[in-house]
C-alpha cells in the first residue's frame, strides 16, 4: 500500500494535536478541577459512549480505579459500557438508547460526575444519559467533536465542554484520547503536586 496514506494520517493527527491543544488547554483544566473536587467529597465518575467511545470510557475508568502514572489509592469511576447482562436486558426489554441512562439512575447520586463522550454529541443513548445526569443533579463533562451536536444544547454553565473541532470521527477521537490522559494526569498532580512527565 501506498505509505502515503499513512503518513497523512499521522499528519492530520498531530495538526489537529496542535490545533486542539490551546483551544481545549482550558476546558480539559476545569475538567480536572470539577473532577477533583467531586472525588474529594467522596463522590464518582460515570463514563459512557459508544464504539470506540466505549472503548475511551474504560480506558478512562481503568486509569481512575487502577492508576495512571502514579502511585496511589483506586479513584472510584465506572464505565457503563461494560455489563453485557445491564446492556442487552435495557436495550432488549426497553430501548438502545436507554442502556446507559437507566444505569446513571441506578449508580448516580448527586455531585457525581458523568463523562459522555460522543464525536458526533448526537447519539441517542448518550443524550439520553445527560439528560438524566442532570436530572439527578450530576455534573456533565461532554467529550464531543464536530460542532458538538445535541449534547451541546443541554449543558448548563456548571458542566464543562471539550469540543475537538474536527469533522472526522477518527481525528476526534484521537484528540479524546489525549484530554482523558490530560484528566488524568492533573488529578494525579491535584492530589500530589507536579512532578516531571517521564
Ligand atoms: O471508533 C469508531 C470510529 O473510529 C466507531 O466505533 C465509532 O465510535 C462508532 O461508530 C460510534 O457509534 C460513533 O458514535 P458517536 O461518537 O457519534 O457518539
Ligand atoms: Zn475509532
Amino acid at each position: 500500500m501506498n505509505t502515503q496514506r499513512i503518513l497523512a494520517h499521522f499528519q492530520e493527527s498531530a495538526e489537529l494535536k496542535m490545533k486542539s491543544a490551546n483551544l481545549l488547554a482550558q476546558p480539559i483544566s476545569q475538567a480536572i478541577e470539577l473532577m477533583f473536587n467531586a472525588l474529594s467529597n467522596g463522590n464518582k465518575i460515570l463514563a459512557c459512549g459508544n464504539g470506540g467511545s466505549a472503548g475511551d470510557s474504560q480506558h478512562f475508568a481503568a486509569e481512575l480505579v487502577g492508576r495512571f502514572e502514579r502511585e496511589r489509592f483506586p479513584l472510584p469511576a465506572i464505565a457503563l459500557t461494560t455489563d453485557t447482562s445491564i446492556i442487552t436486558a435495557v436495550g432488549n426489554d426497553y430501548s438502545f438508547n436507554e442502556i446507559f441512562s437507566k444505569q446513571v439512575q441506578a449508580f448516580g447520586q448527586a455531585g457525581d460526575i458523568l463523562l459522555a463522550i460522543s464525536t458526533s454529541g448526537n447519539s441517542g443513548n448518550v443524550l439520553a444519559a445527560v439528560e438524566a445526569a442532570l436530572e439527578r443533579e450530576m455534573r456533565v463533562v461532554a467529550l464531543t467533536g464536530k460542532d458538538g451536536g445535541k449534547i451541546a444544547q443541554m449543558l448548563t454553565d456548571a458542566d464543562v465542554h471539550i469540543n475537538v473541532p474536527h469533522s472526522r470521527t477518527a481525528r476526534i477521537q484521537e484528540v479524546h484520547l489525549v484530554a482523558i490522559h490530560s484528566i488524568c494526569d492533573g488529578l494525579d498532580v491535584a492530589l500530589f503536586g507536579e512532578e516531571d512527565a517521564n
